[in-house]
């Protein structure tokens, strides 16, 4: 077995094309279209032995800077809360509002709060600066059970689904993962499971290309078939990971959020115990809105992670700690940019201090 997620330095930002290798992978069902068939490391890279453990890296400075940068926007209103001489009731009022204002919620708000307070008295601490101090490790004891890495490698293949609702990042998520699963030296395939959008597939279909990995694809049809196939495909094939992606949905679509049900249920006929992670691709500018989502995704399918993305672009990126209070699914990645490297595995000390200066 090995843990998931490694960095290389030398890590292009965009991904490379290529070459494939059409004859090397022929195509397993008559009807199953294989749009990239080319599962190599891609070109420079060295692949390493599934079995290896592959440690996280979220220590280098450019991984926190582009943490700190990613988070600038939620961490505006905390960070300049400090500069004052005393601490005093007007501090734990701005840092209500500012948390409220960072979606955090009510709950995860009067939590924190509540625990500062009694580190402030424990601690004896006499300036703001201290509290900041606090405040960081308030923030990390809260996030830190939703850390949580990926495990690669119990199952052979192991089969993820990504849920979420239209745009939340599913795609490129998919994306950015399974170049990371490459450079840990994974064999990935990618099942196109948005049989609504052709352009989905298409989307799918370009990243399959830039990664050089194969990607199940079906015209129309029905996506637990589309699932089924490619399962099937990566267990005759010896993948490491099979990656199904889905169409978007809104909770309220009950239809739809059936339909998932269905295609993890085919999932489990395709492998028995699969799928070993589904995950949920959040779009962390929908602030409370995304901890709904979550809910309503959860009561539908047990979700094992969550993926939250465009945390770059949000100021309510505290919705991370209402989801530690309120549904404590871990966190894998968190998106904080378009680029590759902007993935990154969930690292509770490291996000606190990003966000709070
Ligand atoms: N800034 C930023 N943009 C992101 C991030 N993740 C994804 N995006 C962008 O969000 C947009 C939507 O991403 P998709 O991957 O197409 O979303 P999806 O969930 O697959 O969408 P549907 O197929 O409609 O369900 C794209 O323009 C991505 O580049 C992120 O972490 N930060």
């Amino acid at each position: 077995m090995f843990r998931f997620f490694k960095r290389k330095p030398s890590t292009p930002e965009t991904p490379q094309t290529a070459s494939p290798a059409p004859d090397s992978v022929p195509p397993v069902t008559a009807d199953e279209a294989v749009l990239a068939a080319a599962q190599e490391a891609a070109p420079g890279e060295e692949a390493e032995a599934p079995g290896q453990a592959v440690p996280a890296q979220p220590g280098s400075s450019s991984w926190l800077t582009r943490l700190r940068q990613g988070l600038r926007k939620t961490g505006a209103g905390l960070s300049g809360l400090f500069g004052g001489s005393r601490i005093d009731e007007a501090l734990y009022e701005d840092l209500e509002s500012a948390l409220i204002l960072a979606d955090a919620g009510m709950p995860a708000t009067q939590y924190v709060l509540e625990q500062l307070r009694k580190k402030v008295r424990a601690t004896r601490a006499e300036t703001p600066q201290q509290v900041r101090d606090l405040l960081r490790e308030v923030l990390a004891e809260l996030l830190a059970p939703l850390e949580k890495q990926l495990d690669i490698g119990k199952s052979t293949p192991t089969v993820m689904m990504m849920v979420g609702v239209n745009g939340a990042g599913k795609t490129t998520s998919i994306g950015k993962l399974t170049r990371h699963l490459q450079q840990a030296g994974c064999k990935v395939l990618l099942a196109a499971g948005d049989t609504f959008r052709a352009a989905a597939r298409e989307q799918l279909a370009a990243w399959g290309d830039r990664n050089a990995v194969q990607v199940i694809a079906q015209q129309g049809g029905d996506p637990a078939a589309v699932a089924f196939d490619a399962v099937s495909a990566g267990r005759a094939r010896g993948m490491d990971v099979v990656i199904v992606d889905t169409a978007g949905r809104l909770p309220t679509q009950l239809h739809l959020m059936d339909e998932l049900k269905k295609v993890k249920r085919v999932i489990g006929k395709a492998m028995d115990g699969a799928p070993h992670e589904a995950l949920l691709v959040i779009d962390a500018t929908n602030g409370q809105n995304a901890l709904a989502q979550l809910r309503a995704f959860d009561d539908t399918l047990g979700l094992t992670g969550i993926i939250l993305t465009k945390l770059d672009g949000s100021a309510k990126g505290g919705v991370i700690a209402a989801i530690a209070r309120e549904r404590p699914v871990p966190i894998y990645f968190i998106g904080v940019g378009e680029s590759l490297e902007d993935l990154q595995p969930f690292d509770a000390r490291a996000f606190a201090r990003a966000l709070v200066g």
